[in-house]
């Protein structure tokens, strides 16, 4: 069966990603579409010639009985209605971050999916489907390292504009790392701390860049996690796993080595649009068939959602304290053990 997606949000990334399922992916097709400027939603039934509907929203693109599935790319607030709305309709869920803007917004999504019994949502966290960090994993996993110990990262933009502020830098730009680091080590984070060194002369004077946040998980391991937005020099992830037995880092980008000029050197990425590029194919690709295999989608969960939300929301706490702040995130329900 070809999977009937319906999207909500024809914005950037909801433009790409039916890019991307209509010309890159298979096993999928959109039918419908909506956003509050239908205009936009036209227009990407156009550019992507489309055989799909136009609806007014949300509501009745879901109700319209003729989706299986939904893609939720609109503007973050937006997001908890839509998907609240796809699970009471029984439809699966492709919802980009953030799950829901508050904690309790995500708690409100796992306990309907409770409910319903069987798991509908994937959240698009798609750095856990990008070849380097799945290399680290198994590293992890298969003990190649031994037990990890201690974690070193850093993201870093090249620059962000005036509307970008000090909270940002967590439910934003660090958000990836809180998904993607959990996951990685198979464990949960108990505290945070944040701290902030000497501010870049680039950032506007409402923001605190760089900062660097710690995260101590439930098993002792230490992560120092660098965010600077204003970095100049290029859009650069890093991650160092440093275990018993040995370390493990997240490879580089691929590039050409050149040599010119007397220098000897490599290009880095300035754009991080470019960045995760696979990883998007292979989020995408992964939901849609392990919904028409299994019946249920096998990325991250509503749970995970909601691990996000919290650790963020303290985060942001942490920021404002200065001091380390624990993280609750309560009983874990068994449809997501
Ligand atoms: N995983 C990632 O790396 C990644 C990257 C970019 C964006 N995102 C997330 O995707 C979401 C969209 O980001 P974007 O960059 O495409 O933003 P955008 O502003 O380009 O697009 C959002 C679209 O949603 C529409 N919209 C707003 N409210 C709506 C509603 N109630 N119903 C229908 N449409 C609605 C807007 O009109 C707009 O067209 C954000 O939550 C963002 O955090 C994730
Ligand atoms: O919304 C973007 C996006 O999530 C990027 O991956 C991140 O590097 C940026 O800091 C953030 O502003």
């Amino acid at each position: 069966m070809t999977l009937k997606i319906g999207v909500i949000g024809t914005g950037a990334i909801g433009r790409e990603h039916i890019r991307r399922i209509t010309n890159n992916l298979s096993g999928a097709t959109i039918v419908a579409v909506t956003d509050v400027n239908a205009e936009a939603a036209k227009a990407a039934v156009d550019n992507y010639k489309l055989n799909a509907q136009v609806f007014p929203d949300d509501k009745t693109l879901i109700e319209s009985g003729g989706v299986d599935a939904i893609l939720v790319t609109s503007w973050g607030p937006a997001h908890q209605q839509s998907v609240m709305a796809g699970i009471e309709a029984g439809k699966y869920v492709f919802c980009e971050k953030p799950l829901a803007t508050t904690a309790q917004g995500c708690m409100e999504i796992v306990q309907a999916e409770v409910r319903h019994g069987k798991k509908l949502v994937q959240v698009g966290f798609m750095r856990r489907y990008d070849q380097g960090y799945q290399q680290l994993k198994h590293a992890i996993d298969s003990k190649f390292i031994g037990e990890p110990l201690m974690i070193r990262c850093a993201h870093r933009n090249p620059e962000v504009d005036d509307k970008y502020t000090t909270d940002m830098a967590i439910t934003d730009t660090l958000v990836h790392e809180i998904d993607v680091l959990h996951w990685l080590v198979n464990d949960d984070y108990k505290s945070v701390q944040v701290a902030y060194p000497k501010k870049t002369r680039h950032a506007s004077s409402h923001l605190r860049d760089p900062q660097v946040v710690t995260l101590e998980t439930q098993g002792g391991i230490l992560i120092n996690a660098e965010i600077f937005v204003n970095c100049k020099y290029g859009y650069d992830i890093q991650c160092e796993v440093i275990g018993e037995e040995g370390v493990v880092k997240l490879p580089e980008v691929p590039s050409i080595t050149f040599r010119k000029e007397a220098q000897l050197g490599t290009h880095i990425l300035m754009d991080w649009k470019q960045r995760f590029l696979d990883a998007y194919d292979r989020e995408l690709q992964d939901f849609i068939d392990s919904i028409r295999l299994s019946g249920e989608p096998q990325g991250p969960t509503s749970w995970d959602g909601y691990i996000a939300a919290v650790t963020a929301d303290v985060c942001v706490r942490a920021q404002e304290s200065g001091r380390q702040e624990s993280v609750e995130l309560g009983e874990k329900p068994t449809l997501y053990k």
